[in-house]
């Protein structure tokens, strides 16, 4: 399976630390598969499809200096860092993907028939890429509040704006996921309401994407914790994306412009709780 020269390699979780009480966790960028994972599935660009793309790229260049930024450039298709270890569904009940997702959003089979992961094959993904994964955003989480008693996490995702599967019409630009209210403190969701309401994007709280494992698990507000999640439909910042275009979409920087105009005070608005 090359799970020793994965260990040994490593690289494919980046933190940055930084002092100040602001987290960025960006679970969904990555697009690599390493070849030891490649062989079942049916397509490789499929492996991709469902990539926050580039949005690492959007976020970098307003991060104020100090911030802390947990990502992984495992490609979700591998495992979703951003869903429960044990397995269970995020939304029971609805449509979704799951830990080792075996379809993209839109439900095509990402694997070759038969050759989707057995349960110890699942158990070996968690142990790379999920652990390690929650266990560096949590030890961030530790040593900041610890710090600073009292730090805000903000879980970044982008998705297709169209995906009849999951949702109807065209998403909002900004979805703001805070778990129905029970990962941040009042205060905080009401800030970034109000920034959300001063910008040129569509928005809404807790509407489709209500916040994934990470925000989920980790958003403590009576502890200290304030965690978000935002959801960006991808028309917010890519300029091209022909929706039924498998192959990885453009980024041109002055696209992301106008969002990253949103974003700043967003962080502002988490820095200041
Ligand atoms: N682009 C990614 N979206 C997240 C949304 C989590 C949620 O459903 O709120 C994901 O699939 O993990």
């Amino acid at each position: 399976m090359g799970e020793a020269s994965l260990r040994g390699g490593g690289d494919w979780l980046e933190v940055v630390e930084g002092n100040l009480p602001f987290i960025v966790s960006l679970p969904h960028t990555g697009t690599t598969v390493p070849d030891e994972f490649a062989a079942g599935f049916a397509n490789t660009k499929l492996t991709t499809r469902d990539a926050d793309w580039h949005l690492h790229q959007v976020f970098r260049p307003i991060l104020p200096a100090g911030t802390t930024v947990v990502r992984t450039d495992i490609s979700r298709s591998i495992i979703d860092v951003n869903r429960p270890p044990d397995g269970q569904s995020l939304y029971p009940g609805q449509a979704t993907t799951g830990l080792c997702p075996t379809t993209d959003f839109d439900g095509t089979p990402l694997y070759r028939p038969g050759s989707e992961p057995a349960p110890n094959e699942i158990e070996c993904r968690r142990r790379l890429f999920h652990e390690p994964y929650a266990r560096a955003l949590g030890e961030q989480i530790e040593r900041l509040r610890a710090r600073h008693g009292r730090v805000a996490v903000l879980d970044c995702h982008s998705i297709r704006p169209r995906i009849p599967r999951l949702f109807d019409g065209t998403l909002p630009g900004l979805n703001i996921g805070t778990d129905d209210g029970r990962s941040c403190l009042p205060r905080v969701q009401a800030k970034l309401e109000a920034v959300a309401e001063q910008s040129p994007f569509t928005w809404v709280s807790n509407g489709r994407f209500k916040g994934g494992w990470i925000t989920r698990h980790f958003g403590n507000p009576k502890a200290g914790i304030d965690s978000v999640q935002i959801e960006i439909a991808m028309n917010a910042y890519l300029l091209v994306r022909d929706e039924n275009d498998y192959g990885a979409p453009e980024y041109e920087a002055d696209g992301a412009r106008l969002l990253q105009q949103t974003l700043s005070p967003f962080i502002e608005a988490l820095l200041q709780p």
